[in-house]
C-alpha cells in the first residue's frame, strides 16, 4: 500500500484553489520550460547520489574535518560532471553557487574560485596563446586555480596594492614579491590549501617605472606533492604576466586600463542572481513556517491564527517575496547587458564598459544589502526557531552578507556609481542605464499614485538627487574645496542619488518585463500586484528622496500607505503558491521550517537528536568539572 505523504493541513489547505499556474512561474524563473526540465532532471541526478550525502551535520565537524568532507564532495561532483545530463556548463553553474551546490557542499565549494574566477580571469584577460596552453589544462582539472587579489592592507584600491612584478628584460621574467606583511596576499579563497595556481593581481614595474596593476599566473604548488614552491611565502618566482602587454621588453599600454578588473566585473553581475537564489530560499522558508505556525490569538476566544494572518508578519515577508521577482528581472536585464558589452569589448569597442561598470557595482550593491536585510528579517519572522542553525537561516544571511563585502565593498561601490552618474549627468552623455538622466521626466511634477505615476517618482529621484549631489559639489567648489576634499564631504548625498540610480533601475526592470512578457492573466495579475507592492515599499521607506524631489504630498504618502495594505492582504492567500512556484527541493532548503510537507516539529526534533550531545543522557563534562564544582561548597 502506498506510504500515505503528510501534508500539514494549513499548508495543503493554503494550497487549494490556486488561481494561477505554479508552473508558469517556474518556467519564468528557470528561462522557459525546457531549463525547468533541465534543472529537475540534474537536481535527481545529483541528490540520488548517496555519497553526496552528509553522515553527520556540518556543523558537527571540526574545521578541518569540514574542510576535508566539503573536498571529498566537490571532487565527487567533478567526477560527476562528465555523466551529467544537463551537460559541463549548466551544471558547473549550477554547482556554484547558492542553489542546487549548497545543497551538497553546505559549509562552500572548496572549488568554487576555479570556475567563477580563475577561469573567467584566463578567458578574459588571457592571449590567446595563454589561453591555449592554460585553459584545457585549467577545465580538465589538471590545475586547481584561484583568485589572488586582496592582500592584508588593501582590498578596496586596487591602485594601493603592494605586491610587485618587477619584469627583468635580460631572462625575460617577471619577479613577484610581497615586499611586506600588509603586502600579503589574504583572503582568496582555496588559496590556503586546496589551490595550486592563482592570477595574482601585482603592480607591473619595467624599467623602474610601474605601470598599475596586472594580472599574472603564478604556481603555488608543486603538482605531484601539493607543497608550496620554494619562496612561495614572500617571493614567488617565475609568474607570467596574463593578457602581457610587454612586448619584447616595451610595456604596451592596454586600450583601457581597467580592463584588468574585467573579472569583478563579471563576478559582481553573477552575485546579482546568487544573493536572489538565497533570498528566495530566505522567503521559501519563512513564508511556510509562518503558515503552519499557530501563535497568540488574533480574534478573542478563537483558535491560534496563523502568524501569516497578522499584517505585521505580512508586513514583514511579503516585500522580500516581491523582491525576489524584482532582483532576478533586474539581474536578467543585467547579464543581457553585461554579454553585449562584452562582445563589444571583444571587438575593441569600450563604450559600453563605463555603463556595464556602473550597473554591475549598482546592482551588485543594491541586491547584496537589500537581500542581507531581508534575510535577516525572514529569520527573525520565524522566532526561535529562525535562530537554530538548523533552519539554515545563519548559514542563508553569511553568505549573503559576505556578498555585501566581496567583490567590491557596497559602499565603494555606491560611491564609484555615483562617480558615473555624475560624469554622466554633467557631461549629458551616458547609454543604457542612464537613459533617463537625459530624457529626464519634464512637464508638471503632480503626483498620479498610478504604476507609471510611481515609477515616474522614481525617476525624478534618481535625477533630482544626482543633481543635489552635484550642488554640494559645486557648492564646495565654490568654497575654494579641492575636488577630492569636495567629493569626500558629498558622500552621503552621493551614495544616496547612486542608490536611487540602483532602485529604479529595479524598479523599470520589474515593470518593463510585465509590460513585456507572454504571461497568463492570473500570473500577470499576481506578479503585477508584487511589483505595485515593492515600488510603494520601497517609496515608503524611502518616502526623504521623493519628497526632496517632487511634489509628494503626505495625502499621496497616506494613499499609498492605504494601497499597501491592501496590497499585503490581496497577495496573502498566494504567498504558498508563490514560494511553491520557485520549486526549491527540500534538499536545497535544507531546514526543518521550509520543508515542503510542512511536517516542522517533527524534524525539528529529530534534527536536534542528531546533536552529539544527545547520544548520552550525561556528557563525560559533568565528572570532570561540573560535579567537582556542585561538590566544593564555594
Ligand atoms: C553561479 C555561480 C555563483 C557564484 C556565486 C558568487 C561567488 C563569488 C565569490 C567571490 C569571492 C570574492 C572575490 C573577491 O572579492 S576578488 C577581489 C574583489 N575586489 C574588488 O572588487 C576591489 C574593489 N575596488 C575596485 O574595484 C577599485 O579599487 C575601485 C573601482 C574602487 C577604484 O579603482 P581605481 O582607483 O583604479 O579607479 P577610480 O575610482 O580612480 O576610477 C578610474 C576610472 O576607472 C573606472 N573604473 C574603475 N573600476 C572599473 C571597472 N571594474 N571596470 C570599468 N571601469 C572601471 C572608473 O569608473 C573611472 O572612470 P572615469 O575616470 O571615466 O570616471
Ligand atoms: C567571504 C569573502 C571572500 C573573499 N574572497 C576573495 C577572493 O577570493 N580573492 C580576493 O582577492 N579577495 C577576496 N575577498 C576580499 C574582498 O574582496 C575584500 O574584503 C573587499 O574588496 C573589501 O576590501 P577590504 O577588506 O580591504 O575593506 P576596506 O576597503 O579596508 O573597507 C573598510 C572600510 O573602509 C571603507 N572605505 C574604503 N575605501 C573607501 C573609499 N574610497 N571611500 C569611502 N569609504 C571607503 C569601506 O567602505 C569600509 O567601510 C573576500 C572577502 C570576503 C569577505
Amino acid at each position: 500500500m502506498s506510504k500515505e505523504i503528510y501534508e500539514n493541513p494549513d499548508l495543503k489547505k493554503e494550497r487549494q484553489n490556486c488561481p494561477f499556474n505554479k508552473e508558469e512561474i517556474t518556467h519564468l524563473l528557470d528561462g522557459g520550460k525546457e531549463k525547468t526540465i533541465e534543472r529537475k532532471q540534474l537536481e535527481n541526478y545529483i541528490l540520488s547520489d548517496e555519497q553526496l550525502k552528509d553522515a553527520v551535520p556540518m556543523e558537527y565537524l571540526s574545521h578541518a574535518d569540514k574542510y576535508a568532507e566539503e573536498l571529498r564532495k566537490a571532487c565527487l561532483l567533478m567526477h560527476k560532471l562528465a555523466d551529467s545530463p544537463a551537460g559541463q556548463v549548466p551544471t558547473l553553474r549550477a554547482l556554484m553557487g547558492a542553489g542546487l551546490g549548497s545543497a551538497v557542499l553546505k559549509e562552500g565549494n572548496p572549488l568554487a574560485l576555479h570556475y567563477v574566477m580563475f577561469i573567467p580571469a584566463l578567458m578574459g584577460q588571457g592571449t590567446i596563446d595563454q589561453q591555449a596552453k592554460w585553459l584545457e589544462k585549467a577545465y580538465n582539472l589538471n590545475m586547481i586555480g584561484t583568485y589572488a587579489q586582496t592582500e592584508l592592507g588593501h582590498g578596496t584600491f586596487l591602485r594601493g596594492l603592494e605586491t610587485r612584478a618587477t619584469y627583468d628584460p635580460k631572462t625575460q621574467e617577471f619577479i613577484l614579491e610581497s615586499p611586506s606583511l600588509t603586502a600579503y596576499k589574504w583572503w582568496p579563497g582555496s588559496l590556503g590549501k586546496t589551490a595550486n595556481y592563482a592570477v595574482v593581481m601585482a603592480q607591473l614595474y619595467t624599467k623602474g617605472k610601474c605601470e598599475g596593476t596586472h594580472p599574472f599566473m603564478v604556481q603555488l604548488r608543486d603538482e605531484e606533492t601539493h607543497e608550496p614552491l620554494p619562496g612561495i611565502v614572500n617571493m614567488w618566482l617565475n609568474p607570467v604576466c596574463i593578457s602581457s602587454y610587454i612586448h619584447y621588453g616595451t610595456y604596451v599600454k592596454p586600450t583601457n586600463s581597467k580592463l584588468s578588473y574585467a573579472t569583478m566585473v563579471f563576478v559582481r553581475v553573477v552575485v546579482c542572481q546568487d544573493v536572489t537564489t538565497n533570498l528566495r530560499k530566505a522567503v521559501t522558508i519563512a513564508t511556510r513556517y509562518s503558515c503552519v505556525r499557530r501563535q497568540s490569538e488574533l480574534k478573542p476566544g478563537d483558535r491560534e491564527p496563523q502568524v501569516m494572518d497578522y499584517q505585521a508578519q505580512q508586513n514583514k515577508l511579503l516585500p522580500p517575496l516581491a523582491a525576489t521577482f524584482a532582483f532576478q528581472l533586474a539581474a536578467d536585464h543585467l547579464w543581457n547587458l553585461y554579454h553585449t558589452a562584452n562582445n563589444n569589448i571583444e571587438q575593441g569597442d569600450l563604450e559600453l564598459l563605463p555603463d556595464l561598470h556602473g550597473l554591475s557595482c549598482a546592482l551588485k550593491a543594491l541586491c547584496s544589502s537589500e537581500a542581507a536585510n531581508f534575510v535577516e528579517v525572514c529569520r527573525q519572522s520565524c522566532g526561535g526557531h529562525g535562530y537554530m542553525s538548523c533552519s539554515n537561516f545563519p548559514r542563508i544571511y553569511g553568505q549573503v552578507t559576505a556578498a555585501e563585502t566581496y567583490e567590491g565593498e557596497n559602499t565603494v561601490l555606491w560611491l564609484q556609481v555615483a562617480r558615473y552618474l555624475v560624469k554622466t549627468r554633467k557631461e549629458q552623455s551616458g547609454g543604457l542605464s542612464v537613459k533617463y538622466l537625459i530624457g529626464e521626466e519634464k512637464g508638471p511634477k503632480t503626483v498620479d499614485t498610478t504604476l507609471e505615476g510611481i515609477v515616474k517618482l522614481y525617476r525624478r529621484a534618481a535625477v533630482g538627487l544626482v543633481d543635489v549631489a552635484i550642488a554640494e559639489l559645486d557648492k564646495s567648489g565654490r568654497k575654494g574645496e579641492a575636488p577630492h576634499d569636495a567629493w569626500n564631504h558629498a558622500a552621503v548625498y552621493l551614495i544616496k542619488a547612486a542608490q536611487a540610480h540602483a532602485r529604479l533601475f529595479v524598479v523599470e526592470s520589474f515593470v518593463d518585463s510585465l509590460k513585456e512578457g507572454k504571461l497568463s492573466a492570473p500570473v500577470r495579475t499576481v506578479l503585477s500586484q508584487l511589483c505595485e507592492l515593492f515600488i510603494i515599499y520601497w517609496l515608503l521607506e524611502r518616502s526623504g528622496d521623493f519628497f526632496l524631489c517632487s511634489n509628494l504630498t503626505k495625502q499621496d504618502l497616506l494613499l499609498l500607505n492605504s494601497k499597501y495594505v491592501e496590497l499585503l492582504a490581496a497577495i496573502r492567500p498566494q504567498a504558498v503558491n508563490l514560494v511553491d512556484s520557485f520549486d526549491l527541493r527540500d534538499e536545497v532548503l535544507n531546514s526543518p521550517l521550509g520543508c515542503w510537507d510542512g511536517n516542522v516539529y517533527q524534524r525539528l526534533f529529530d534534527e536536534a537528536a542528531k546533536s552529539p550531545l544527545n547520544q548520552s543522557n550525561v556528557h563525560e563534562s559533568f565528572h570532570k568539572y561540573l560535579k567537582p564544582l556542585l561538590k566544593s561548597n564555594l
